[in-house]
């Protein structure tokens, strides 16, 4: 058979170890697929600063690369213009993809699956979340027989890799953030890791995929890490909690059995003995929980180049074998067609840090404020300073709109002279 041959659009962090892997383990891959995989051009912006891969694949016209007699598009430049033109462009000629694009397919994946379904041609994206973890596959395929339930997890490295270092050092915001663009595991732009943009992508398509309905970014509840201070660690650490960025997509099922959908992406506090709080540095864990198979956890290096190249590979062999099968992989499944529910009606649980006078009474009139909102109460801590006291509250689950509506009334209390920190709690009993 002839050789499969595949144009890359982009070569950063991620294409630089594509193009490296894909040439030293040539004669694997030829072996594993049946046939040659031939690179025949690289789209970049500036060719001269490409001197890692052969100059003759460079190419500044991505247009007429993705033109050219080619099997497979590999896309790694990120963002939504001109990658959407430019897949459109090869998945209406027939051309199968390959991206790690989380962003464009929490905007635009309907757009892209309905061009690759009208031409037969595949789409594959397993890089696009959590990074080198097989994950998208298994919700796509493994457990396409099953109910999913509930996807939970750490899905961001660049803020995972900044929390870690706050926690474990009390290293600054700034410098960590530097560091993790050095290593390779921030995004161009960075505020889409700090802000939570990128997990909420990565959310939008975890839910698409886990519950069958169609998810875009614009559904997902996002709070990223910005404002997270160190008297939050603090406070998650004076209780025996580490605070993570969290990726929260769940199947809810209200009392007359109709089912919705609720995605959201916040910065939360879990108990030190819960899995996701020892997943450290750039690493992601995701839990999956479905009717039948249980609960299932994904754990692996969630953001660099070599580890997100061997996702992007893995689906470039999946491409091609389809090619020589003649067949093709999994299209969109977005029968179920569930509504999302907006955050206020999520259950969810607030840890609540107050610096208040230390006088008789404070107590009660704080703890009055939870029972109008009809929240109750799990843990109370109250400790007496020279001048003030500190009281830490801990609520069971209640919907996200009455918590928030407590915490708006109690800092408008009289005795209350501070809010220290307020976040959510998960990973435990409610
Ligand atoms: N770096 C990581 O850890 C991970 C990245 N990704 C995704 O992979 C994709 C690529 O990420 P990185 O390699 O980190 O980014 P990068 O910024 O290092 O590389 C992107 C490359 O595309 C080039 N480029 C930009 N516009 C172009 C155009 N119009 N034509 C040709 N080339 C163009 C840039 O010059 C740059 O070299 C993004 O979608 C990102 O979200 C996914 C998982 C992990
Ligand atoms: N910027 C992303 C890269 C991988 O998706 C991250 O930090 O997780
Ligand atoms: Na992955």
């Amino acid at each position: 058979m002839k050789p499969i041959k595949v144009a890359m659009l982009g070569c950063g962090t991620v294409g630089t170890e594509v193009a490296r892997l894909l040439t030293d383990q040539a004669e694997d891959f030829a072996a594993r697929i049946g046939t040659p995989v031939e690179l025949t051009g690289i789209a970049v912006r500036r060719p001269n600063k490409h001197r890692e891969v052969p100059a003759e694949l460079l190419t500044t016209d991505a247009d007429s690369l993705v033109e050219s007699d080619v099997d497979v598009v590999v896309e790694v430049i990120g963002g939504i213009e001109p990658v959407r033109s430019l897949l459109l462009k090869a998945l209406r000629a027939g051309k199968s993809v390959v991206t790690a694009n989380k962003a464009l397919l929490a905007e635009h994946g309907p757009e892209l699956y309905a061009a690759a379904d009208a031409s037969g041609a595949d789409i594959y994206f397993e890089a696009a979340v959590a990074g080198a973890i097989p994950l998208l596959r298994p919700l796509r395929e493994s457990l396409a027989g099953d109910r999913i339930t509930r996807v939970m997890g750490i899905v961001n490295g660049t803020t995972n890799y900044i929390l870690s270092a706050m926690s474990a050092t009390g290293a600054g915001y700034g410098e960590t953030l530097d560091e993790a663009s050095r290593l390779g595991y921030a995004e161009a732009d960075p505020t889409a890791d700090v802000d939570g943009f990128d997990a909420a992508s990565k959310a939008a398509i975890l839910a698409s995929l886990a519950f069958h309905t169609r998810v875009t970014a614009g559904d997902v509840h996002r709070e990223g890490i910005s404002a997270v201070t160190s008297a939050d660690i603090a406070a998650a650490r004076g209780l025996g909690r580490t605070v993570k960025l969290l990726a929260i997509c769940e199947r809810v099922t209200d009392a007359d059995g109709v089912e919705s959908v609720a995605v959201r992406v916040h910065p939360a506090m879990i108990p030190n003995s819960h899995p996701l709080a020892s997943v450290g540095g750039a690493f992601n864990a995701v839990f999956v929980e479905a009717d039948a198979a249980g609960q299932l956890m994904f754990y692996g290096q969630g953001a660099g180049g070599a580890p997100t190249a061997s996702a992007v590979l893995g689906d470039l062999v999946a491409v091609a074998r389809n090619i020589v099968a003649g067949g093709r992989g999994p299209r969109e499944s977005a029968y179920a067609d569930l509504p999302v529910r907006p955050m206020g009606q999520a259950s969810t649980r607030y840890h609540i840090s107050l610096d208040v006078a230390d006088r008789p009474g404070v107590l009660s009139q704080v703890a009055a404020v939870f029972a109008e909102h009809d929240v109750s109460i799990a843990v109370v801590r109250q400790e007496g300073r020279p001048v003030d006291a500190s009281l830490v509250v801990v609520t069971h689950a209640a919907s996200d709109a009455a918590l928030r509506g407590t915490v708006e009334k109690i800092a408008g209390l009289p005795v209350v002279r501070e809010v220290v920190s307020v976040m959510r709690v998960e990973g435990e009993e409610s």
